[in-house]
């Protein structure tokens, strides 16, 4: 059953201008477009460089940032039909997990009164014994000792702060997680006992993962089905096999080409595809594929007129499930259509912003669980 539909998804942020900044000169296109699918029980990694709008994204569906056009429905509700209190309770069912803890945990509050607190607010701590009951069955499952129930987040490594945080959100017994970039701040060692963790719990509780991340060895690992995203939608979707078996869209041939091989004394015979050009300004997002201007294989006119939609391709041995937004797929996989260089785009850097620590291309930080 689906337990996620996100459909047409925007999310397009004023940009105040004007001598009191209180006119309107133009938007953020952060989401633009976003369709999206969730199976219950599925994990979905939603991966894609920094900036093209993942937080964004994982926001809108917990409607944590109100999307300004599509819709979202959760286990059946659209999110869009229901009233303030009824949005409320249905928080119960979707809940997020950060980046990094210590910023999204108060600093004040001890893990028995943060863990509480999610659970009051959804009438799951009235009756005290069960709830105290709850609270270690809670630690227990994340693997944290009785003992840091008294403690502050200040006084746990960030690893087991993530666990508090993966506690806090499964407090409430929600069905949905989004996990923002849930490993990106620990240390390699870490991560991987996390993302464990993430696995068993999601066995343990039946839950639903939508997973974001920059890192694709870390997406390869946890996810059944993976997103690729570019300036505020998808260009490929599909099962985690597949997509790295036979990346095609050019820009996630590019990410895949930038991800060192495990081995490297291994030869490595892999295509290598350079990125040309930054990321261009989601304020200012090209015409027709928001790819085109850093694409080798851009066909003129039709890819800077045409926006391409998602679509499965008609390749031997690529399933109906792998979908990818690229007029010219085909001809890509198959080798008729040539490269070409990449004009270099002058890009307002002010309007671009930097790019992030953990931006794939910036640090090639990829790391191998
Ligand atoms: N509240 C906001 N107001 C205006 N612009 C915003 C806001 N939040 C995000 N943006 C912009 O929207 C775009 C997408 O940001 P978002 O954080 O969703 O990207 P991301 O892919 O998650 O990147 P990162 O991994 O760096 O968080 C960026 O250009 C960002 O500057």
């Amino acid at each position: 059953m689906k337990l996620v539909d996100a459909k047409d998804v925007a999310v397009h942020f004023p940009i105040k201008g004007g001598v009191i900044f209180d006119k309107t000169v133009g938007y953020v296109y952060a989401v633009d477009g976003m369709d999206l699918q969730i199976e219950e029980g599925e994990t979905y990694g939603l991966v894609g460089e920094s900036g093209c709008g993942k937080s964004t994204f994982g926001r809108a569906l917990l409607w944590l940032d109100e999307p300004t056009g599509g819709s979202v429905t959760i286990d059946g509700d659209d999110l869009a039909t229901l009233s303030k209190e009824s949005l409320r309770r249905k928080r119960k069912d979707m809940q997020m997990v950060f980046q990094d803890p210590l910023s999204s945990l108060d600093p004040r509050q001890t893990v028995e009164s943060l863990l509480l607190e999610g659970m009051a607010a959804h009438g799951l701590a009235k009756d005290k014994k069960a709830a105290n009951t709850r609270l270690r069955e809670l630690l227990a499952a994340v693997g944290l000792p009785p003992q840091a129930l008294s403690k502050y987040p200040h006084e746990f490594s960030g690893g087991q702060r993530q666990r508090v945080g993966i506690a806090r959100a499964l407090s409430v017994d929600p069905k949905l997680i989004v996990a923002d970039e849930p490993v990106s701040a620990l240390d390699v060692s870490v991560q991987a006992q996390v993302i464990n963790l993430l696995e068993d719990l999601q066995e343990q509780f039946g839950l639903t993962y939508l997973v974001i991340s920059h890192d694709l060895a870390v997406v390869r690992h946890i996810s059944d089905r993976v997103g690729v995203m570019y300036l505020g939608a998808l260009v490929e979707e599909a099962h985690a096999d597949d997509l790295y078996a036979a990346p095609l869209h050019p820009y996630t041939r590019a990410l895949m080409s930038a991800v060192p091989v495990p081995d490297p004394t291994a030869e490595d015979t892999r295509e290598r595809l350079l990125l040309t050009g930054d990321l261009p300004s989601p304020a200012n997002p090209p015409s027709g594929c928001r790819f085109h201007t850093r694409c080798p294989w851009k066909q003129a006119t039709r890819c800077d007129t045409e926006r391409p939609q998602l679509r499965s391709v008609s390749i031997d041995g690529i399933p109906e499930t792998h979908r990818v937004a690229c007029h010219f797929a085909e001809g890509i996989f198959d080798g008729s259509l040539t490269e070409h260089e990449v004009e270099a785009v002058a890009v307002d850097p002010a309007a671009t912003g930097t790019p992030d620590e953990g931006d794939l291309f910036q640090h090639g930080s990829i790391s191998e669980l």
